[in-house]
């Protein structure tokens, strides 16, 4: 994913239809067939089997020989199509730096309405789709339309909060791609607090508003909340659930918990799980 820039100039207009198409049908599809690319991309049998290897030997796709050839994007070729189409929707601009690279997640800066943005790519579930798939049963799923759906939850989620609750403002969204205003704030595990008995009660308002608004993270953690002198920032919303939602009290708790014993190892604030729960849900 460090050569992402390279790879989005490299590609002609051929290729990018050809994205277009798998994109288009992987909904439907583990594997996109050949013949449906074909319809949408007037390219011979041949002409498509010689770019599909050209893909696949750039790793943007992983191609399959069965009874017909049939192709799926890889993380890197979701992504790269997902920038393909905030670029066209006049919301990127230059891609910039990669700021983090995890196991769910690449995240970039890049230049929005001229402007230093995030643009983070999700993928969940890869690359051990197929444990994932043995756990819940997707069906013929492929993974990358489950890395859409979690990039899809973290961009309605940040909408729903932005404004109410200390989030970034969510931009937009393309395919595994959510692209949100940059803040300028380190995590919580990396900064000395000169004030951590503040920091965790506004943390704890916080909480309290999302849970007014119906949302609980489901990641809450010293990884999650960047810190600056103006306050706290809460990040990485593909887990957040619904108040309400089967087993979202059980999230809300461990969330809390997860908070509470950062404070209490680094800072030895002392502050009771239970009585904080009964806060953040009281009205
Ligand atoms: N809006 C933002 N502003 C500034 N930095 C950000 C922003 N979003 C993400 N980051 C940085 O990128 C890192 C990863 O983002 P995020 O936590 O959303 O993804 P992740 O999938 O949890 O990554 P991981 O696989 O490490 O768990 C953050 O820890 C933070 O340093
Ligand atoms: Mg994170
Ligand atoms: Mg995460």
């Amino acid at each position: 994913m460090r050569d992402l820039a390279n790879v989005y100039l490299s590609l002609k207009k051929l290729d990018w239809k050809i994205l277009e198409s798998i994109f288009k049908n992987m909904w439907d599809f583990e594997y996109v067939p050949s013949h449906a690319i074909i319809r949408e991309t007037n390219l011979s049998e041949e002409e498509l089997e010689a770019k599909l290897k050209k893909l696949a030997s750039m790793r943007l796709v992983e191609n399959k020989y069965t009874e017909y050839l049939g192709t799926a994007f890889t993380f890197k070729g979701l992504s790269v199509y997902s920038l393909k189409r905030l670029v066209a929707a006049g919301k990127v601009e230059q891609l910039g730096s990669l700021i983090g690279e995890g196991k769910e997640s690449v995240v970039y800066t890049v230049i929005s309405q001229g402007k230093e943005a995030v643009l983070k790519f999700h993928r969940v579930g890869y690359p051990s789709f197929k444990k994932v798939k043995e756990k819940r049963d997707y069906g013929t799923l492929h993974y990358t339309v489950l890395t859409v759906r979690s990039a899809r939850r973290e961009f309605q989620t940040l909408k729903r909060l932005y404004g109410h609750v200390s989030v970034p403002r969510p931009i937009a969204w393309e395919g595994n791609a959510v692209l949100m205003e940059l803040i300028d704030a380190k995590e919580l595990y990396k900064v000395k607090l000169e004030n951590p008995e503040d920091v965790l009660e506004m943390i704890i308002e916080e909480v309290k508003k999302m849970y007014e608004l119906g949302v609980v993270h489901g990641d809450l953690s010293q990884f999650n909340i960047l810190v600056n002198e103006e306050g706290v920032y809460f990040i990485d919303f593909p887990q957040s659930m619904e108040v309400g939602e089967d087993g979202s009290e059980e999230i809300l708790k461990r969330d809390v918990e997860n908070v509470l014993k950062y404070f209490k190892k680094t800072y030895g604030i002392e502050r009771d799980l239970k009585q904080t729960l009964e806060e953040i849900k009281k009205g």
